[in-house]
């Protein structure tokens, strides 16, 4: 497919998105590669590696599990897409590529909207219920760990504006890789600090990031206290291990890094990256082997993911799933999509997940995904 490219240079790539109102459009900041791409308007369903190299950009986002069953999430993710409209920031530059008639770009203020809002779900029973089933198992001996999760509701008096929340998102989070994806009225968005798989040429890079301390409040703990702490190291290393015995079974290339710290804005993870040699797999066909980590699901796999289908009482939708954008060359980055919400006019549910161990505390847990969600709280 053949795209114009013409100079264009906003002074908020947001101006972009609100464009195309109602559109199908998806906004993505990624500033380790320096890039961000706001596209609009679905030109066509990529079909598979071959015809995504037919498209300049293409973006992929995935559902966490492979039914959906909450009609809140339906057609949303599980495919690759190529947009009609792109705005492009990369290498300095920023032009508008367009496949078909150009739009005429206007210009706009971003809202800076404060909303009245209040969280009108209750799921502490239910998340009790869910970390009781995931304890049993553990104890019976057939799970390590499983990523229990929550979906909390939010209510408003108007509308959510998804603009102005995604601008605060993009300042409040400077590590972290910014997204958002909307279609037919509901947008999923959020700040993911997490790398499922970063493909460039023949590299491949993955974070495993589990192990979490918060820097403020009754659990607080420094960055020293979390890189020493034997529960969220035995957390972190099952991550760890899974991600480089995945990628063994396709290359004995692989390099573990030092485990450290990532500081984020009230909390601490532990991180290390492991990259690898290959250029026999894409990036979604490293994602769809990669996902779910443990860091999203749990270990072993398959009986963590049957727990979290059996006790999690809402849908997963595209939370903790891939999402990201590769270019026409394969390249690319898919993070997973935590800290993250979706927006569906004057509600908006929130999720946040943890691992949890034999060692995990179900109070001090809950507070450990609402932190998580304070990402989205303070973007609103
Ligand atoms: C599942 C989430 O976080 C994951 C990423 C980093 C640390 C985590 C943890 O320490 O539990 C989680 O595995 C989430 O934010 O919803």
């Amino acid at each position: 497919m053949k795209y114009t490219r013409e100079p264009l240079q906003l002074h908020n790539p947001l101006e972009f998105w609100m464009n195309f109102p109602g559109a199908e459009r998806v906004f993505w900041v990624d500033r380790q590669s320096d890039r961000v791409v706001v596209g609009a308007e679905r030109l066509t369903t990529v079909r598979d590696e071959e015809d995504r190299q037919n498209y300049e950009y293409v973006f992929y986002g995935d559902t966490f599990f492979e039914t959906v069953r909450d009609e809140k999430w339906q057609g949303l993710g599980d495919e690759m897409v190529a947009f009609r409209h792109y705005y492009i920031v990369e290498n300095g530059e920023s032009f508008y590529l367009h496949a078909e008639e150009a739009k005429t770009i206007e210009r706009f203020d971003i809202p800076d909207v404060r909303h009245d809002y209040h969280e009108s779900s209750d799921d502490f029973e239910d998340w009790q219920q869910l970390f009781g089933a995931i304890q049993r198992d553990i104890k019976s001996g057939h799970v390590k760990k499983v990523v229990g999760s929550r979906e909390a509701e939010f209510t408003c008096d108007t509308e959510f504006n998804v603009p102005s929340m995604l601008n605060k998102l993009v300042d409040n989070n400077p590590g972290c890789f910014i997204f958002a994806y909307e279609k037919d009225g509901r947008t999923f968005l959020g700040a993911s600090p997490e790398i499922l798989v970063r493909h460039r040429g023949k590299e491949i890079l993955s974070y495993a990031l589990a192990g979490t301390a918060p820097k403020e409040g009754e659990d607080r703990r420094t960055a020293d206290e979390l890189l020493h702490d034997p529960k969220n190291l035995f957390e972190h290393g099952i991550v760890t291990d899974a991600i480089v015995d995945n990628m063994k079974e396709i290359t004995s290339k692989i390099t573990v890094g030092e485990t450290g710290i990532m500081e984020l804005k009230h909390l601490y993870h532990l991180r290390t990256t492991i990259t690898a040699e290959d250029d026999t797999l894409s990036l979604v066909e490293w994602g769809k082997r990669l996902h779910p980590t443990p860091a999203m699901g749990g270990e072993p796999r398959e009986r963590a993911l049957q727990i979290l289908k059996d006790h999690e009482r809402h849908e997963r939708g595209m939370y903790a799933a891939p999402f990201g954008f590769m270019k026409d060359m394969g390249d690319g980055i898919l993070v997973v999509g935590i800290r993250s919400a979706l927006v569906i006019g004057p509600k908006l549910y929130a999720y946040a997940g943890c691992g949890i161990v034999e060692q995990s505390n179900v109070n001090e847990e809950y507070r450990e995904t609402r932190n998580k969600m304070k990402t989205i709280v303070e973007a609103l």
